[in-house]
């Protein structure tokens, strides 16, 4: 296996995460789109999208750099047609993991996990149909439910659910957990809400209080390698106590055992030790390279790159790489994030 390539920061890089489309099929309130802006638009295939060969060619280049896993998400990855055929085409190396809203699962999970797909997260803010249709504008939550089953049906356990925690799910919390507790097969990802890139800061909720809440009613807690997220396993045991967490609103390696549910929480927001243990790089629908989520100010495009190429492209954007808090942002005196000078050029400081 090749050395992964490491950063200024001591980062090594050994996951890619590529957006396969920017188009989608719903409208969730608080969508980021992978940093990039709106989902909205015409759901016709655009030019501008990678090619499965792009993809592929990227892919094996970064094979050869020890990257070993690599995340398809979008936009709605699933409204590509070709997903089965670029999932049939990744290095066999590598780990293959998707993030969808779900609704085209059903009918399909068996071809994608014949193609080669480990896992897949599948996106859930709440239990609720009539609260799901307010958070995602749509109105396909049993669609949503049937393809978690499909995933479940097709071997791609375990799924995860993703939810995003801000006011208008925080109530809903609770319920997932036990929901995850309850059934084999599931985990739960509680998502940070993530207002860098969305704007409505008031949306959030203080993650805080839920680490407080599970490390209460966990059995065991343990940290992931990646981020340094924290994973606390709840028991089926019925005692999960009441709460409110909107009240001041302000490694797959460990399969969930029977009757256990694994509960991770993704919190970026602020967290240095989150982004210090960062390694990945993404890839935008449209074959950028990106160093971090929140940044768009060190794209670097694949264009028509030859195999060489696009090797120096990524060995450029690795050695680019800077954590996010901590370094490109830096906490002021009065304890506000704020721009770090030395990362301020006259085209960044437009953005
Ligand atoms: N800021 C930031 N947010 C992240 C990062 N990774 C994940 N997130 C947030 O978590 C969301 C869900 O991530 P997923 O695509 O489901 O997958 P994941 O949690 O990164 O990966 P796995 O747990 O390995 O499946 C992302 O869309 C982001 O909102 C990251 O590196 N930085
Ligand atoms: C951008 S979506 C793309 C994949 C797919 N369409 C889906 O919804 O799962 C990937 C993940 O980002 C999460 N997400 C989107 N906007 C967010 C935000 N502002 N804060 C935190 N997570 C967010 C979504 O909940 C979803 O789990
Ligand atoms: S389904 Fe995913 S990409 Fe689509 S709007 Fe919701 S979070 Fe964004
Ligand atoms: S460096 Fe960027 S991509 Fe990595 S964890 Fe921090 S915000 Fe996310």
């Amino acid at each position: 296996m090749d050395e992964p390539l490491s950063d200024d920061f001591g980062r090594e890089v050994t996951g890619v995460r590529i957006s396969l489309t920017d188009r989608c099929n719903f409208d969730c309130v608080y969508c980021h789109n992978e940093g990039l802006g709106d989902t909205r638009g015409p759901m016709e295939p655009s030019e501008n999208e990678m090619s499965a060969d792009e993809i592929v060619r990227f892919l094996e280049v970064v094979e050869g750099y020890g990257v070993d896993s690599v995340k398809f998400t979008g936009g709605e990855p699933m409204l590509r047609e070709d997903l089965e055929e670029i999932i049939r085409r990744t290095p066999d190396s590598m780990e293959v993991s998707m993030t969808t809203n779900g609704t085209f699962l059903p009918g399909r999970a068996e071809d994608l996990n014949a193609a080669g797909l480990d896992r897949v997260n599948v996106s859930q803010d709440a239990l609720d149909p009539e609260a799901f249709a307010a958070i995602t504008e749509s109105g396909a939550y049993e669609r949503v439910i049937e393809g978690v089953e499909a995933a479940l049906d097709a071997g791609l356990a375990p799924v995860k659910l993703n939810m995003v925690v801000f006011e208008h799910t925080a109530g809903y919390v609770e319920g997932m957990v036990d929901h995850v507790a309850k059934n084999d097969g599931l985990q739960l990802q509680l998502i940070e809400y993530m207002p860098e890139l969305t704007g409505k800061p008031e949306w959030n909720i203080d993650i805080g209080r839920v680490h407080d809440w599970l490390a209460d009613i966990a059995d065991r807690v343990e940290h992931r390698e990646m981020h340094d997220r924290k994973r606390y396993f709840i028991s089926d045991d019925g005692t999960v106590p009441e709460v409110d967490l909107a009240d001041d609103a302000v490694d797959s390696d460990h399969p969930d055992a029977d009757g256990v549910g694994m509960v991770e929480i993704v919190d970026p927001v602020e967290n240095e030790t989150f982004c210090a243990n960062c390694g990945r790089v993404r890839v935008t629908h449209e074959g950028y390279l990106k160093g971090c989520l929140n940044r768009n100010d060190d794209l670097r495009s694949m264009g028509e790159m030859t195999r060489e190429e696009i090797a120096e492209t990524f060995e450029a954007v690795v050695a680019n790489r800077v954590p996010y808090y901590g370094e490109y942002l830096i906490e002021g005196e009065d304890g506000e994030y704020e721009f770090n000078e030395k990362y301020l050029s006259p085209a960044s400081a437009a953005d």
